[in-house]
C-alpha cells in the first residue's frame, strides 16, 4: 500500500516575521522544510513526498531538497494553505498513481517524531478513511461573540488540538478536493475549515484519532524557534546519555 506525503511548504510565515518564507528559515543548519521531509521519510513508511514551495523560491527548496533524490519533488504552491495542499495531491497522485494512502504535513511541523507519523499510516492502512493526531487542551477554553463578551465554556475534556501529518485514504481525499470533478479547480477549503480533516469530515466520512506528540508543534511565532532550540537541546542531551549507557554495557 504507497504512501505519498503532501508537504505544504509555500506560506509567507507573516506570524514568524523572518526575512525568508518560514518552510526555509534555517534550524540547526537546515531549512525547516528539510526536516519536516527527512522526518517523514526517516519513518520508513512513506514512498513519495510532494513538497509546494513558494512560487519566489521553487529553484532554493529545489535545490534544499535535492539530497534525498527522486523520492521527493517539488510543485509551485498556491494562494492559501489548501490551494498549496490540491496542487501538491494532484502532482503526487500522477508520480505515485497506485498510492493507496495520503498524508498532509505542515512544513512547520517539522520535528514531528516518526512514531506519529507511522501510527497515522498504520492507522488508515488497518483500513480507517481519515486519521488525525491530536492532544489534549491543557487551557480552559472560552467561546466569545463578536463583540468579545464571552458566551460560553466549551468542556475541554472533549475537545482536542489537532496536528499534522493527517492521513487519508486516497480516495477520500481526492474527493474532498474534487479533484476529480474539476483538476484545476479551486481549492474548497474555507475559513470555517483549516484543516484537510474539516473538509473529509464535511463529506460525512468519519475521523478518527491518534495521539499527537508535543514535539510536533507548528513553528508560528519567534518563540516557537526559541522552543524548538530548546527541544534540539533536549534531544541531544538524550542522546548522548544514551550513548554512554550503551558505552557502559559493554
Ligand atoms: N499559501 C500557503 C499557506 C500556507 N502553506 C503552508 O501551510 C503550513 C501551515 O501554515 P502556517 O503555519 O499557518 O504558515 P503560514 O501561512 O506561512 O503562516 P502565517 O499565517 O503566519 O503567514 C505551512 O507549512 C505553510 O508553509 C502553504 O503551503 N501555502
Ligand atoms: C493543519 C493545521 O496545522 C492543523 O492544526 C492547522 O489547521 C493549520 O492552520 P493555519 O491556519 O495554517 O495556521
Amino acid at each position: 500500500m504507497s504512501v505519498i506525503a503532501v508537504v505544504p511548504a509555500a506560506g509567507r510565515g507573516e506570524r514568524l516575521g523572518a526575512q525568508v518564507p518560514k518552510a526555509l528559515v534555517e534550524v540547526a543548519g537546515e531549512p525547516l522544510l528539510v526536516h519536516a521531509v527527512h522526518g517523514l521519510l526517516s519513518a520508513g513508511c512513506v514512498d513519495h513526498v510532494v513538497v509546494a514551495a513558494p512560487a519566489a523560491e521553487v529553484s532554493v527548496v529545489v535545490a534544499a531538497v535535492e539530497r534525498f533524490g527522486s523520492q521527493v519533488s517539488v510543485v509551485v504552491g498556491g494562494a492559501e494553505r489548501g490551494d498549496s495542499v490540491r496542487l501538491a495531491l494532484r502532482s503526487g497522485l500522477t508520480v505515485l498513481p497506485g498510492a493507496r494512502v495520503v498524508l498532509v504535513h505542515d512544513a512547520a511541523r517539522a520535528f514531528t517524531p516518526v512514531e506519529v507519523i507511522r501510527s497515522v499510516v498504520d492507522a488508515v492502512r488497518s483500513g480507517l478513511p481519515a486519521v488525525i493526531p491530536v492532544l489534549p487542551v491543557a487551557d480552559t477554553v472560552k467561546q466569545i461573540d463578536s463583540t468579545g463578551r464571552v458566551v460560553a465554556t466549551p468542556d475541554r475534556a472533549g475537545l482536542r488540538l489537532v496536528q499534522t501529518p493527517q492521513g487519508f485514504d486516497v480516495d477520500v481525499l481526492r474527493k474532498a478536493y474534487g479533484l476529480d470533478s474539476d483538476p484545476d479547480g479551486a481549492s474548497p477549503m474555507s475559513i470555517l475549515n483549516t484543516d484537510d480533516a474539516g473538509l473529509v469530515e464535511q463529506s460525512g466520512i468519519p475521523v478518527h484519532i491518534v495521539a499527537g506528540h508535543s514535539h510536533a508543534f507548528k513553528v508560528t511565532t519567534p518563540f516557537d524557534l526559541a522552543v524548538v532550540d530548546a527541544m534540539l537541546a533536549q534531544k541531544a542531551v538524550a542522546a548522548e546519555r544514551a550513548d554512554e549507557t550503551v558505552g557502559e554495557a559493554r
